[in-house]
Formats: C-alpha cells, structure tokens, sequence
C-alpha cells in the first residue's frame, strides 16, 4: 500500500490545530482543533473530509491527552494513527536557534535542542516537545519531522539579526533576532509571487502576518532579509496580548519603581499587553464593533495598532528599496478590511493603495484589493502553515525537496 499521508501537529502554549493530508493529491482527510487545554471546558472540533463535523466540550489535561483524544477521533473515521498509509508526522517548532534551517528529521539530539531553547519560547517550545513525544510514543516507527518557524529567517544578513549590545555578552547567551512564523511568510510571499504571474527570485515582498501573534517580513527574491520579532516572538507589532516594540528601560522601571518580579513583568508583555491590555480585548472582530458604537478606548487601540504596522510597512520599504507587493495574511490579515485600509491610508506617494470595493471582498482565495494603476500591488493571501509543513514534511521523507 502507498503511503502518502501525513498528519500536521501545530501545538501551542493551550492548543493543538492538526490536519491529515494525502500528499499524492494535497487533499484534506481531516482538519482539526483542541483548544483550552488545561481548563474544564476544553474543546475539541473535529471535521472529516467526508461527513459531519464532531464537537466535544470537556476537561482535557495537557497536551499528551489531547493527542490522545485526536488520535481516537482519526480512528472513528479509519484514519487512525496506526494507518499504513502514514508516511510522517510533521511538527511546527516555533524556536529552532540558529542551527536548524531546513525541515528536520527528529532524533535524540534534535529533541534535546529543542528543549535546550525552551527559555527562549517559554509558551511555545514545551507544547510542541510535548506533541512529539506524544506522537512518538504511539508511532515509534514513523519518521517524525520538525519544521521551523525560525528557519525562513536564518537568511537575515547579521545586520537585520544582531542587535546592537556587547557583541561577546550577546555571544555567549545566543542574543540575536531569530524570527518567527517563517513557515507562513515563507509560504505567503510564494503565494504571492504566484499571484504576480512571477517567479518567488523575480518579487521584493513585505508580508504582514497578523493573528494573535503578529509579525512583518522583509523578503528579497525568496530570501527572508528583515522581521520584525527578534530573540522572542515579543517584538514587533502590537498583538492580540504582547506589546511588541517597546524601550527595553520600562522593564527595569516596573523593576525598580513597581518592585514587579521577572516572571510578573513576563506575564504582562506577553499576556495582559497588546491589545488585550490597551482596551480589554484581543479579537480585533469584537475591537471593530466597539469602534463602531464609538468606543474611544478600543479606537485608541485600533489606532496604536495600525501605527506600529504602518511604521513596519515603511521601515521595510526602505530595507527593500523596491517593493512589488504587500501582502496581508492570518486571522486579522485575512479578515479584517478596516485594518488593511488604515495600514495603507496615506502611502499613496510610495505607490501603495487600497481599492475600497476590492477590499471589501470576502474570499479564501489569494486576491489583489489595490487598482490595477497602483505601483504596489496589495495582496490578501491566506496562509497555510500546516499545508506548507505537511509539503515539507513529505519532500523530507521521499528524498525530494522540491516546493510549489
Ligand atoms: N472576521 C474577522 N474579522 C476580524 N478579525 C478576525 C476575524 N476572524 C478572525 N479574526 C482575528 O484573527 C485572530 C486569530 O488569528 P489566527 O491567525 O487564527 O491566530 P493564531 O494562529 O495566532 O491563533 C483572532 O484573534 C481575531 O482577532
Ligand atoms: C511565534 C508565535 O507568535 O506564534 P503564534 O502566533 O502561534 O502564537
Ligand atoms: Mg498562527
């Protein structure tokens, strides 16, 4: 029997988004979510190719038993994990370092790495060790594939990815800006390319990938020159909970003037910042509907948001020299016309406009929302990131690596 199938696992800090994918044709066998791990009310939606959609609402522990809960869901459709048609397993690894730049073929050594990086991706990297281990344990003979978000970014010349501390001090600890959600910028600015009618080598790209973690790239024909997150996935853009940017003396100031711990300051830029923090919300829907009735504080949110875009929309314009397109992409990118006009609004003199009828479109497609005269082309390109390692995963495991 064939084996062309490969399951996706995307873990995160209290979630697992899965997919089951048959590689010969790029089909969906299956698609996925446990969301509130941890909580009494975690939920699991599974929805098979063929048939109804299944959802279950109860207390799942940790990660280990959310696999365990998905991998009984595959089975009540034939698709168990225990399949012959499996051909790997493919993993999303948020922090990989410097060291892995390509998809990875997981042993004991690229799992003890992994771990080593942990203080580097606190919420991220102990979820998705977790997932692996857990797929390990129920399919020790298949071959289980990490792919990294930091790898589309270890392209970064050193003067995008070093900041500007004791070279030696930023040496020993490993201090630079490694980048994240490289999977989707990598498969986005290809999308976008494609959009073009051109080749990946042929476009200058800025891609916005804005869900609850946000995050700008900078990419030179195919190659990854700037992002904005950096040693974390803290900086940058404002986000649904981190603040991104911000001048690294306020943390020794809530230090020393609100006598706030390390763990207690983590927490707030990472949890209670970003829009969360700004006006109690992080789902931009719910933001835009205050904003509608007038809410001043969810506007001021709005606005800070969209301020700190438009200074990523220009600062990677001058890295790039010529752009050929911006392309917007994740939950808010995808979703959220009023963000992808204000973040343009005024640029018209470097070439960059929105058609608001164009705009207005909704699609799953890849589509153009600027006028055909535009000198920029403004793209909405929904993101893949469980397609796009499910592609690497199986180019890895059959000796090829050849990406569409
Ligand atoms: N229709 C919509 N309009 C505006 N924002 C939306 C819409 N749908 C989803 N979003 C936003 O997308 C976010 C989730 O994006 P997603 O890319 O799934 O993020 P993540 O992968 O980080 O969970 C939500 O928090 C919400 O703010
Ligand atoms: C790296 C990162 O921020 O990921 P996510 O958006 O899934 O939280
Ligand atoms: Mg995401």
């Amino acid at each position: 029997m064939s084996s062309s199938r490969v399951l996706v696992l995307n873990s995160g800090s209290s979630s697992v988004k899965y997919q089951l994918l048959d590689m010969s044709d790029g089909s969906r066998l299956a698609v996925g979510l446990v969301e509130r791990i941890g909580e009494e009310t975690s939920r699991l939606k599974h929805t098979p190719a063929v048939g109804e959609s299944r959802e279950w609402t109860g207390p799942i522990a940790d990660h280990e038993a959310a696999l365990k809960a998905v991998s009984e869901e595959l089975a009540k459709d034939g698709l168990g994990l225990d399949s012959p048609e499996l051909a790997a397993i493919g993993h999303r690894v948020v922090h990989g370092g410097k060291h892995f730049t390509e998809p990875t073929v997981i042993d004991d050594a690229v799992l003890a790495e992994i771990e080593r990086l942990i203080p580097v991706a606190p919420l991220h990297n102990p979820a998705n060790l977790t997932g692996i281990r857990t797929a390990q344990a129920l399919r020790p003979d298949l071959p289980q594939v990490a792919v990294f978000d930091t790898a589309f970014h270890t392209t970064m010349p050193e003067s995008a990815a070093r900041y500007a501390i004791d070279v030696r001090t930023a040496d020993e600890h490993r201090i630079r800006r490694y980048g994240f959600h490289g999977t989707s910028h990598a498969y986005v600015s290809r999308a976008t390319a494609k959009l073009l009618g051109k080749s990946p080598e042929e476009v200058n790209v800025i891609v916005l990938h804005l869900g609850n973690g946000a995050s700008a790239s900078a990419v030179r024909g195919g190659r990854c020159v700037d992002t904005s997150m950096g040693l974390t996935p803290l900086e940058g853009l404002v986000m649904g909970t981190r603040s991104g940017d911000m001048d690294p003396a306020v943390i020794f100031h809530l230090m020393r003037v609100a006598g706030m711990s390390t763990d207690e300051i983590d927490t707030l830029l990472n949890k209670k910042s970003g829009l969360i923090g700004l006006c109690g919300d992080n789902d931009m829907r719910e933001i835009r509907r205050r904003v509608d009735e007038g809410d001043e504080e969810a506007q001021l949110a709005f606005d800070i948001y969209i301020h700190r875009l438009k200074k990523y929309i220009g600062a990677y314009y001058a890295v790039l020299g010529r752009v050929d397109a911006v392309a917007f992409t994740a939950g808010v990118g995808e979703n959220a016309s009023p963000v992808r006009e204000a973040a343009v609004a005024g640029l018209e003199e470097l070439g960059l406009v929105v058609d608001g009828e164009l705009n207005a479109v909704r699609s799953d497609e890849p589509r153009l929302i600027s006028p055909e005269y535009a000198r920029v082309a403004v793209a909405v390109v929904p993101t893949d990131e469980e397609l796009e390692i499910a592609t690497q995963t199986y180019a890895l495991v059959n000796g090829s690596r050849n990406l569409t």
